[in-house]
Parts: structure tokens; C-alpha cells; sequence
């Protein structure tokens, strides 16, 4: 029997539309809707039985955490679901890997989600989202693509949610795991992972998803970008603006500035959670310097800033403590 594959479409360049074939800026992302999109992949019915639905039309660089969790709470009414096999999700390159990861922490199935995108838009000559749709598919439908959690496949690779990251601004080879590399590719038609996926479900997942379903937006968490210079008024200004908690992107190995330092000390005594993070992009955030430890700021580990901001706003939500996210982030 042929895998029931369920695509949930939420716009993106893979959705887009311009004028002119040869346009690959420019046009409007999720214009084109779910009935076309898999219209031009006729392909995917010889892989499994294919269904799809408009969950929302947009660039991805505007989706807000209600949209967020609306995904969050279709894609686990689909997997509690008998008659779904596996997830596949058309979305905006700009925040896959935030999608992906916020999906990935709450996965309680062994069911593949796979989420897929374009650079290009669907006008565009060599447009490059039909042959995604169809790799994703072939992913979802595939038995070894269990249990690894949500990923992510462009580009005839397969990365997993925590681990890759929209290195390109244009290019259709974007997406790539820094630390670690594809988990996976599809070769000619054929899935092959070359390793596991870099798991990071809560614990509870299951419940915390559920959790998450009953919200309609998330704690105020802002990410701050260090540079040189940095004298901390930032966070003095988000602090009194009520933030929750606060992901700093420092350098290098989560370095941040002596006069950054004070103030995010000063906003972990007010309670609000502080991460370390790097702008770098490849590597680890480890605990370096004993003077962050005992502040009380938590090392992102292998989190780029975004994503460490999604993982402290779910656990805010969910109660969770700093010793939770340290031992989480370990
Ligand atoms: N390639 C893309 O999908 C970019 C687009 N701005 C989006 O994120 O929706």
C-alpha cells in the first residue's frame, strides 16, 4: 500500500510569482497556491498518496508566533492522525530552520516531517521547488526517514532541523549544517542517510505540543547582535519594554562585551532568562568564561541565536527552569 503523504503549504518563494521567467528577485512569495504547486509535480503520485492544504500564503520572513503555533498544532492533529504517514511542509526559505526546529522540539512521532522550500520562484526558469516537493515527498514516504525527527530537504540533501542553516542569500544550495553536514541526499530518486538526525525533542514533547496549541503567541524574547563597541543600552531598553528573556548573539565562542556583560547581569537579576549565543556560524557555544556562568547566562551549545530563542520562549511557556535549559543545552 502507498504511504498517505499530507502537504501543508504556507507560502514562500516556492510559492512565488513574477512576471518574467527570468526573474529570480522581485516577485510576490505565496502567490501560488497548493492545488498548482502540486500540479506541477504529477511525479509524487507513483511515490505515495498525496493530499495538500493552504495553511497560509506568506513570505516567511512575516510569520508571527500565532502562525507558528498554528502550525505547530495542524502538524500534531496530523500526526496523531491513523491515516497519515508523514508531513511534508511547502514554506519561506527566511525561517525554515526556525519552523523546523520549533517542530523538531515539540516531534512526538516517528513520523517524518519534512520541510521544504524553493530559491527561485515557481515562474522562474529552472525553478527549483517541483523537484524539492518531490524529494520531500520521496523523504516523508520513505521507512528509513522514522524517527529522525523534522527535516529539512532542498537541494536533493536531507539536514536535520537543529543542526542547518540558510547560509546563501540566493543561491539554491542554502541550506547547509555547519557542524555536522547533511544528514542525507537523495540520489537520483533514491533516499540514503549517510548518518542519525541531531534529535533535540523536549522531553514530554507530546505534552508540551499540546501545550502549545492553546497559545496564541509567545513570551517576548528579542535577540540582540553584538558588535564592537556594544555598550548594553539595548538591553537596558528591552528589559524596561518587559522582556522575558533575551538571546544575545555574542562573538566567537558567546563573547560578549565587558559593558553587555553588566547588563545582562542586571536583567538576570530581574528575572529575565539570558542565553548566549554567536553570530558565528559554525561551532559551539561552550561555558568559556566563569565570569558568564556565575552571572547566570546559559551557553547555546550548538544553537545559532534564532533558535536558541524559539527553545527559551517554548520553555517559558512551559515553566521550565534555567537548570531545565542548561541540562537541555549540555
Ligand atoms: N526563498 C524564500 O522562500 C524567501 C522568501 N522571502 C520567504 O522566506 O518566504
Amino acid at each position: 500500500m502507498q504511504k498517505r503523504i499530507h502537504i501543508l503549504a504556507m507560502g514562500g518563494t516556492i510559492a512565488g510569482s513574477a512576471n518574467d521567467s527570468s526573474a529570480t528577485t522581485g516577485y510576490q512569495a505565496g502567490a501560488v497556491g497548493i492545488v498548482e504547486l502540486m500540479a506541477a509535480v504529477p511525479q509524487v503520485k507513483e511515490i505515495a498518496e498525496v493530499t495538500g492544504e493552504q495553511l497560509a500564503a506568506i513570505d516567511s520572513k512575516d510569520i508571527t508566533a500565532a502562525e507558528q503555533l498554528q502550525l505547530v498544532s495542524r502538524v500534531r492533529e496530523l500526526l496523531l492522525k491513523g491515516d497519515v504517514d508523514g508531513v511534508v511542509i511547502t514554506h519561506g526559505t527566511d525561517t525554515m530552520e526556525e519552523s523546523a526546529y520549533l517542530l523538531d522540539l515539540v516531534h512526538f512521532a516517528d513520523k517524518p516531517v519534512v520541510i521544504t522550500g524553493a530559491m527561485r520562484p515557481a515562474t522562474a526558469l529552472s525553478a527549483d521547488g517541483p523537484l524539492n516537493i518531490l524529494d520531500a515527498v520521496r523523504v516523508a514516504a520513505a521507512d528509513s526517514a522514522r524517527d529522525r525527527g523534522v527535516l529539512v530537504v532542498l537541494n536533493n540533501e536531507i539536514h536535520s532541523a537543529r543542526l542547518v542553516t540558510k547560509m546563501s542569500t540566493t543561491a539554491v544550495e542554502t541550506f547547509q549544517s555547519p557542524v555536522g553536514g547533511a544528514i542525507g541526499a537523495i540520489n537520483d530518486g533514491v533516499v540514503v542517510f549517510y548518518h542519525g538526525a541531531e534529535l533535540h525533542h523536549l522531553p514530554n514533547a507530546l505534552s508540551v505540543s499540546e501545550k502549545l496549541t492553546s497559545q496564541k503567541e509567545l513570551p517576548y524574547v528579542p535577540v540582540l547582535y553584538g558588535h564592537s563597541d556594544d555598550d548594553g543600552r539595548l538591553v537596558k531598553l528591552v528589559a524596561d519594554e518587559g522582556a522575558k528573556g533575551i538571546v544575545y548573539a555574542g562573538m566567537g565562542n558567546g563573547s560578549i562585551p565587558a559593558r553587555v556583560e553588566a547588563e545582562l547581569g542586571a536583567a538576570v537579576e530581574q528575572g529575565i532568562v539570558v542565553i548566549r549565543a554567536s553570530s558565528s556560524i559554525s561551532g559551539m557555544v561552550t561555558k568559556a568564561e566563569a565570569s558568564y556562568e556565575e552571572a547566570g547566562f546559559i551557553a547555546s551549545g550548538l544553537l545559532n541565536p534564532r533558535k536558541a530563542r524559539l527553545l527559551l520562549q517554548v520553555a517559558l511557556v512551559c515553566g521550565k527552569s534555567a537548570a531545565d535549559l542548561r541540562k537541555f543545552l549540555a
